[in-house]
């Protein structure tokens, strides 16, 4: 009789629970996507413990940094409300896991544009994620736009990016140029960033 293989499989009971053992899984310096991808979506996103993180801005999708790895990964929450969206942008070399805790986000990925970055950019898929999914994201997959489309419900993300880093190219649909932009973080801990303003040069 063949034995079925046996597979090591995480399941965070809490939102505390899933930081310990990311902790764990980025002490190594092997990140295994997969891995870190089913552990994400283990964790049945309960509100009462992510609640504090989740501050919402009227105008833009909000960043909001939960905790910072061990120097090894950065874990943020952001906060769409109806009808935000980010701009088609990069992940500055970096793993990128998305899981959505409430509502749902549409993901649009596209094409690097060619190295001139004249002409519009090309759309290579779409999709909806819901609750509880978990998408992964690196620049050699390609650059995507992520919106909530809802008009009358807002989404909740969190997002995991190793190395962290806080700039990003953003580019612009219709011609493919790029520009650099700074990330920040409306809240951090819990705590709004003292100074922290709408600022138009965000990734919105
Ligand atoms: N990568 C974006 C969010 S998203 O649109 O994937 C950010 O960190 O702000
Ligand atoms: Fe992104």
């Amino acid at each position: 009789m063949e034995q079925p293989v046996q597979t090591e499989v995480w399941k965070a009971q809490t939102l505390q629970e899933l930081i310990q053992i990311l902790h764990r899984l980025f002490s190594s310096d092997k990140v295994r996507v997969e891995e870190v991808q089913a552990l994400m979506e283990s964790y049945e996103s309960n509100p009462v413990e992510w609640m504090k993180y989740a501050q919402f801005d009227q105008y833009r999708y909000t960043r909001n940094l939960v905790d910072k790895g061990n120097g090894k990964f950065n874990l943020m929450i952001l906060c769409w409300g109806e009808g935000h969206g980010s701009s088609i942008h990069d992940h500055t070399d970096s793993h990128c896991f998305m899981k959505i805790l409430q509502g749902n986000l549409k993901e649009t990925l596209f094409e690097w544009p060619g190295k001139k970055g004249t002409g519009a950019m090309t759309k290579k898929s779409e999709r909806v994620l819901g609750e509880n999914q978990c998408a992964y994201i690196n620049d050699s997959i390609g650059l995507h736009r992520v919106e909530n489309t809802s008009h009358t419900e807002s989404a909740v993300s969190l997002h995991l990016y190793s190395p962290s880093f806080d700039s990003c190219n953003t580019f612009d649909q219709r011609t493919g140029h790029k520009h650099k932009v700074k990330m920040t973080f409306y809240s951090q801990f819990g705590e709004r960033t003292p100074g922290a303003t709408a600022v138009s040069q965000e990734n919105n």
